[in-house]
């Protein structure tokens, strides 16, 4: 493993209540340590680090009041294991940022307008940009001297024609408020359209790809030779797929609805509709394994819900595969992309016509590679493709600051 100077980058991955994070030497992108600090505001949150040339993990669990106290613990394991902030090899420290509006398009060298451009996107991503947020005001005063680099999820979506992007509302106040579709989950998408046309063996230029990002929250993406034309996410991460927690699509006017009917604050309704919706609000589990279980069991509410979520998921690969004409493949990712063939099966079930079919002896095997799941025959490739938002953040993020330190 390589260890000359100024070539590791740290990646900070800050979700609402979690932060992941990798330690990687990007002379030859090997991980040097990775970790998750999971229920950050919680009594039990939990602490899960490796250092990968020894194999060893460390496990903790005691309450980590903030995502400021999180990452001082996700120091102090580093240094633990020789690898503390404070070491001359850390080129910087790279962030994922989910709401980058439309200011920022590519990677960004954090300053004081930066910040102040992602903070005033928080109403857009109230569950997102805060913790980001701390993520690297905390960062900075560990590692001052250091470049701190954002990484925007909505980038990759930037490239989304206008007909894609625009909601059909009056184009005054739309763009008063600046009320328009950005998509997320973008650094993802990007990882995982070029990796899929790496396993067909082709350019990413010479390929159409429909991406299903299914973790926590959920988005699809249309994406032509490359570049995304467009995404099921919107002004905010609500829209589209049935997700966790998430609603997803839905009627506006069941917002007027709860609240001139319901009697609902608007607040109670972004709770509701960000918190309280998608599979937990359907059958009370948010997660698929246990939603799985369930079915299995012959639980009716668990397979509705179950039902529900393939429906949207399928609505949206027909209507993207509308919007490309031709696709070449489609990809499933994230935690219950990677992991649930069952999910993959019933989402791809019944689109024959379209070329699509899944061989179920190939959807059953498990691992972490990128993988084909489609029979030989099928005209289009259905493909399992594990996600790595934290190695392309440190290669977005290498490409930038590399380029000052390494003339
Ligand atoms: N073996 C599995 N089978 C089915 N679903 C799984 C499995 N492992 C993880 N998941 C699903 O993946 C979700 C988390 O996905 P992930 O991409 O890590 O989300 P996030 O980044 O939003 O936290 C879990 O909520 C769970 O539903
Ligand atoms: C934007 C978004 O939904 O991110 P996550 O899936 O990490 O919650
Ligand atoms: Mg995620």
């Amino acid at each position: 493993m390589s260890s000359s100077r100024d070539t590791r980058i740290l990646v900070l991955n800050s979700g609402s209540s979690s932060v992941k994070y990798q330690l990687l030497d990007m002379s030859d992108s090997s991980r040097l340590a990775v970790g998750l600090v999971e229920r950050i505001g919680e009594e039990t949150s939990r602490l899960k680090h490796t250092h990968v040339e020894s194999d060893t993990t460390r496990e903790w669990s005691g309450p980590i009041r903030d995502h400021e106290a999180a990452l001082k613990a996700v120091a102090e394991e580093l240094a633990k294991d020789g690898l503390g902030l404070d070491s001359p090899e850390l080129a910087a420290i790279g962030h994922r940022v989910v709401h980058g509006g439309q200011t920022f398009t590519a990677p960004t060298v954090v300053d004081d307008a930066v910040l102040a451009e992602i903070e005033r996107l928080i109403p857009v991503a109230p569950l997102h940009n805060p913790a980001n947020l701390t993520g690297i005001r905390t960062a900075q005063t560990l590692r001052p001297d250091l470049p701190q680099v954002a990484v925007f999820d909505t980038a990759f979506h930037t490239t989304m024609p206008e007909s894609a992007a625009r909601y059909a509302i009056d184009t005054a106040t739309a763009d008063a408020h600046r009320v328009r579709r950005y998509g997320f989950h973008g650094t993802s998408h990007a990882y995982v359209s070029r990796a899929t046309a790496k396993l067909l063996g082709k350019a990413p230029e010479d390929v159409n790809v429909i991406v299903l990002h299914l973790g926590n929250g959920a988005s699809a993406s249309a994406v032509r030779g490359g570049r995304c034309v467009d995404t099921s996410m919107g002004l905010t991460p609500l829209e589209g797929l049935v997700m966790g927690t998430r609603s997803g699509d839905l009627d506006p006017a069941v917002i007027f609805h709860l609240a001139r009917v319901g009697g609902m604050s608007i607040d109670e309704i972004d709770t509701l509709l960000n918190k309280k919706s998608g599979l937990i609000g359907l059958c009370g589990d948010n997660d698929m394994r246990e939603i799985r279980r369930r079915v299995d069991e012959g639980d009716e509410e668990a397979q509705l819900a179950f039902d529900i979520y393939i429906h949207r998921l399928k609505k949206y690969i027909g209507a993207y595969y509308a919007v490309l004409g031709r696709v070449d493949a489609v990809a499933f990712t994230a935690g219950v992309g990677e992991n649930a063939s069952p999910v993959r099966e019933a989402a791809v079930a019944g689109l024959e016509e379209l070329g699509l079919a899944v061989d179920s002896e190939l959807n059953a095997v498990r691992s972490d590679r990128p993988r084909l799941i489609s029979p030989e025959y099928a005209r289009v490739a259905v493909a399992v493709i594990p996600t790595d938002e934290e190695l392309e953040i440190a290669t977005q993020t290498y490409a930038l600051v590399g380029r000052n330190t390494h003339q």
